[in-house]
Order: C-alpha cells, then structure tokens, then sequence
C-alpha cells in the first residue's frame, strides 16, 4: 500500500444533526484529515484547518457512504457526535487509501475490543490511568492488518451487510442488486505500482511543475495518465485532449470545447471576445488548477497559442500536463 493514507487533504462540510435539523454547520474550502491513536491506542479523525480549530472525532460507530469516492466525494457519518462530515475535492486515489485506512484499521480494532471491558469501567481505568492527553499518526496499514480485517469482514461490515452468496441470489429477484462490497477491485485500488520512471513524472506533477511526457506505444503513458488524473483534486483538475476520442478515454473534454475559442480562427482579440462571453468557459479557466491534455501532439501549435494567450493569465495554475 502507498504510503499517506492516513492523510487526506479536501474540501469538508461538517453537518450537526439533532432530530432531524441541522443544529450547526461548518464548511472548510481545504482541510486536513488525519487519522491518529490517543494514549489508549483509541482512533480518532483529526479535522483541521488553517482559520479553524482542529476538531477531533473517535472512530466508532461510523457510517461510510463511499459511492462516490471515484470522484473524490465520500461522507462519513460519526453516529456518537451527530455529525456528518462531508468530503469533496479530495483526489480519488488519496480518498480510496484514507477509507481503506480507516476501514482495515477499524475491522482490527473491533476484535481487540471484545475481550470487553465494559464501557464504564474502561473511562474509569483511564481516569485512574494519570496518562497525559497525546495524540500521535496511525500506523500504516501493513499487509498482516489487510489479512487480519478480510478474515473478519464477514462478521464485522456493519456499513455494507453482505449476505451469504446462495441467499443473496434469491434476494436479488426481489429487491434489486446486492449492495458493492466494501472496497470492490476499481482502477484507483489498482495495486499495479509505477515504474520509476513513471514516479517521477506523477511526482513532479503532485509537486506543481508543468510536465510534458511522451513514449513509444505501450510504455504505459495511458496508465501513468490515469493515476495522474486519479491523484489530483478533481474539482480543479481539467483533463483534455485533442480529440473527442482520446477525451472520451481520460474522461474529460476536447481541449477545442474546454477553450471556447471554437476553431481558434481570427484574430486574439476576437477569440478573447468569444471566450469571455462564455460564462461558464470563463469560470472553468479560472477555477483550473490542472490541464490535462493528451495526445498534444494532435494540437495545432497555433491554436495552443491562441488558447493560452485568450485565456492563460491564470496565475493560480499549478500544472499543465
Ligand atoms: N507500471 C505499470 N505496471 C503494470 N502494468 C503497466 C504499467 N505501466 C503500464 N502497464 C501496462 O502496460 C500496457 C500498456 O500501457 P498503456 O496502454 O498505458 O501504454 P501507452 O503508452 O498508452 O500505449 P499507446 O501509446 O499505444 O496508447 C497496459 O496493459 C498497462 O496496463
């Protein structure tokens, strides 16, 4: 497993619900997540931000809803608290990793628990314990805590209850599709680690830097794409390329529609004039972080031009790839 995954950098909305009605909400445009251990080894999800306090949560009782994780939204819903924490903007691959974190880690724990000291008793011994408050990262989740947690899934998936497999078919007929299993093989789970070279490029991609990468055919530019795509925040994160074919397979745009410059005829300050009357082309440039373009070589070397002078003063770009 890569390691970081008991960090996880987004944007969070914090929703506190007390019968129904939301009591309190707090939104954060980028926060922290970490996942730590206080000095009775109890998980907790630290919460922090630049203007706010950090907000510390215990993982127990948690509700994960992971349909979207693919494009960076999960929530997870601390039952003990009353509050919902909602997740956007997080890079899917970092996303897949935190919730699995917290999934393999909490399936341990569970076990660990059941040598039971009942819940008084354990917050009287901690009283009693003269322990200073500590928190410290989690540990990183090794193959041995991977084995340990798929031998209790069975027994312990309280957010995904999967029935035995004869009994789910004929529950099938009657109430639809089981539900995924928790952690379900996707390309963002792919355990396919990158060649060296293939690091390097994702890494100076993660680090800013405007990265232009080529090869010979089946060198694996396609799969370094995705793990690309995959690694950065998806909400400014703008993937292109020069055709509508090649768009469809990094799921994004043709570079030509995202421009809004049409077929870059005429001259600069005509094709300004036709980008700026495009509200939403407009607020998609300012909002982009990270373009992504492939198969560039596709690209009329004017047309780039054009595009960039039209719509390029976009001091907050980190990367064009
Ligand atoms: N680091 C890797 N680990 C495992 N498999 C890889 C790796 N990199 C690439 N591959 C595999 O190699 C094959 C070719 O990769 P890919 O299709 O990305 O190449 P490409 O350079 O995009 O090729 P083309 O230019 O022909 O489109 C794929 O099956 C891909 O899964």
């Amino acid at each position: 497993m890569e390691g970081g995954d008991s960090f996880l950098s987004c944007a969070v909305t914090l929703e506190w619900m007390t019968q129904g009605s939301i009591t309190r909400k707090v939104n954060y445009k980028t926060a922290s997540l970490r996942l730590i251990r206080n000095e009775f080894r109890e998980m907790y999800m630290e919460i922090s931000s630049e203007k706010h306090a950090a907000i510390r949560f215990a993982l127990k009782g948690v509700n994960v809803f992971k349909k979207f994780m693919v494009e960076g939204k999960a929530s997870i819903k601390f039952q003990e608290a009353g509050c919902t924490l909602f997740i956007s903007n997080a890079p899917p691959t970092n996303l897949v990793g935190f919730l699995r974190t917290i999934f393999v880690k909490m399936t341990g724990d569970k076990d660990q628990g059941n040598n039971t000291t009942p819940a008084k008793q354990t917050m009287r011994s901690k009283l009693l314990s003269g322990k200073a408050q500590a928190f410290e990262e989690i540990s990183p989740v090794t193959v041995a805590d991977i084995h340990n947690a798929k031998k209790k899934i069975p027994k312990s998936t309280l957010t995904t209850p999967s029935p035995p497999a004869k009994k789910r078919k004929n529950d099938d007929s009657v109430k639809g599709p089981a539900p995924k299993k928790l952690y379900s093989p996707s390309p963002l789970t792919n355990t396919c680690s990158l060649n060296p070279e293939q690091q390097r490029v994702l890494e100076a991609c993660l680090g800013g830097k405007n990265i232009f990468f080529t090869g010979s055919a089946g060198t694996g530019k396609s799969f370094l794409l995705k793990r690309i795509v995959a690694a950065l925040p998806p909400d400014v994160t703008i993937a292109t390329a020069s055709t509508g074919v090649a768009a469809c397979h990094v799921g994004g745009t043709t570079l030509h529609a995202f421009a809004g410059i049409g077929d870059g005829s005429g001259t600069l300050e005509h094709l300004c004039e036709r980008a700026m009357k495009l509200p939403l082309v407009a607020q998609k440039w300012r909002k982009c972080k990270h373009l992504i373009i492939d198969e560039i070589s596709m690209v009329d070397g004017g047309f780039f031009e054009k595009t960039f002078a039209a719509n390029g003063n976009n001091s907050s770009w980190k990367t064009i790839v």
